[in-house]
Parts: C-alpha cells; sequence; structure tokens
C-alpha cells in the first residue's frame, strides 16, 4: 500500500514523513486552500523532498503560464489537476500528471459517468478519487466506494482519497494499492499533527506486516 501525504507546509513535516515511510507527498499551490503555499515556500519544501519520496503539486484551475512556472521552477514528479481543468488542458504539457476525480460533481455520480470521464485523460499517470466539495479538496469528506467497482481502470492507477484516517484506513488496506489523506492528519486545518502522522503510518505498516507473515 503507498501513501500519499498532502498539504504539508513544513520541512519537519516532510523529514518526519521519508522516516515513516511515506511515498508520496502534495504541495498545494492554490491560493484558497488553507495548505495554499506560495512559490517561494514550495520551492524550500521541494528541496527537502528526497528522491525516494514523490513530489505532487497540486493546482486548481491554472492558467498554462503557471503550469510552466511550475514546472520550470518545481520539477515535480507530477501535477495533480484538482480543478475542472480538461483532457486537453492537461495534455498539452506534455508532463507527468495526475487527474483528480471529484464523485458527486456534476457529470460524475455514477460508474459511467466516471469512466466516460477519465478516458478523456489517457496519458494520465493516476486517477486520484476524491469527494465532491466545494472547496475542491481536502475537506474530510468520504464517498461510497462502490462506485468505482466496474471502472475499466487498473488498481495501479487509482489512488483513493476523501476523509481517511487512522480509524477508517483498516477498511481499505486489502483493497487498494495507493491512498491519499490530508485532514485526517491534522490537527486543526493547515496544521499537521506528527503524532496522526506517526500513527496513521504505524497503523499502515502494521497490517501491511501482519499480511506478510500469514
Ligand atoms: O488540501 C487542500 O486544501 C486542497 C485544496 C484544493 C484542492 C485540493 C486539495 N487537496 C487535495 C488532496 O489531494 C487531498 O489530500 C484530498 O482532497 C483528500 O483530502 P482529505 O479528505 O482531507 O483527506
Amino acid at each position: 500500500m503507498k501513501v500519499k501525504i498532502c498539504g504539508l507546509r513544513q520541512v519537519q513535516e516532510i523529514q518526519l514523513a521519508e522516516q515513516l515511510g511515506v511515498d508520496a507527498i502534495g504541495l498545494v499551490l492554490y491560493p484558497k486552500s488553507k495548505r495554499a503555499l506560495t512559490l517561494a515556500q514550495a520551492k524550500r519544501l521541494r528541496a527537502a523532498i528526497p528522491d525516494t519520496m514523490q513530489c505532487i503539486v497540486l493546482l486548481v484551475n491554472p492558467s498554462v503560464e503557471e503550469v510552466n512556472i511550475v514546472i520550470a521552477e518545481l520539477k515535480p514528479s507530477a501535477i495533480q489537476f484538482h480543478g475542472d481543468e480538461t483532457g486537453e488542458f492537461c495534455e498539452q504539457f506534455q508532463y507527468p500528471y495526475w487527474r483528480a476525480v471529484r464523485v458527486g460533481a456534476e457529470n460524475l455520480t455514477t460508474t459511467e459517468e466516471i469512466q466516460a470521464y477519465i478516458q478523456q485523460y489517457p496519458h494520465s499517470e493516476q486517477f486520484l478519487f476524491d469527494a465532491y466539495s466545494s472547496e475542491y479538496g481536502g475537506a474530510g469528506i468520504r464517498f461510497n466506494l462502490d462506485i468505482l467497482k466496474g471502472l475499466d481502470l487498473p488498481l495501479e492507477r487509482m489512488i483513493i482519497a476523501g476523509g481517511i484516517h487512522e480509524g477508517n484506513v483498516g477498511e481499505l488496506l486489502d483493497h487498494y494499492a495507493f491512498i491519499d489523506l490530508s485532514s485526517g492528519v491534522e490537527e486543526i486545518p493547515g496544521v499537521k499533527s506528527l503524532e496522526k502522522m506517526e500513527r496513521f503510518m504505524q497503523k499502515v505498516h502494521k497490517k501491511s506486516t501482519k499480511k506478510n507473515i500469514y
């Protein structure tokens, strides 16, 4: 099971994430988010992310110029488009990207609608399934995962997000390859809890170890 933690804002959090075996870090460059970073802050954090972890930069409805600046200045492992960007928009950069799928948004309420949507993003490395919220992301809202059953999409291209925390991650461990969370390891919105990060990753590893033993 791979884990991405999103919305980190301190070098110390990145260092802890590395020690805990987190696979990917999400840096939020959406100014309206409580976890928003300026480009200068993001550059500082980017420099602290080792090659063993993926650096994912989150954007919401950016301009072409903004995307080109992010690519040039931050060289992320991939860009996570979390807004209403079209397939044509995301594909034009010929740069690795992840498409967030906001389940429950207009035209994303059935398996068939989601299937039609993901087909518009043929080169998306990953599809990150999150619950619809007017804030776009990081809202701690779960969605009914049954809607993903029957999707023609390999498990390796699927990331499950939305309201995941130490109390419910156990339900996901045996079923999915990659999960993402943000508010589930926070003290208050925008402030990560080092203790919650530790406890969360302990749960992930404990279950994985058990699986290996038995
Ligand atoms: O985290 C944000 O503030 C955010 C704002 C705007 C767009 C996306 C955002 N986060 C994207 C993520 O990948 C979050 O981890 C994802 O939405 C899950 O968040 P949560 O439900 O809080 O675990």
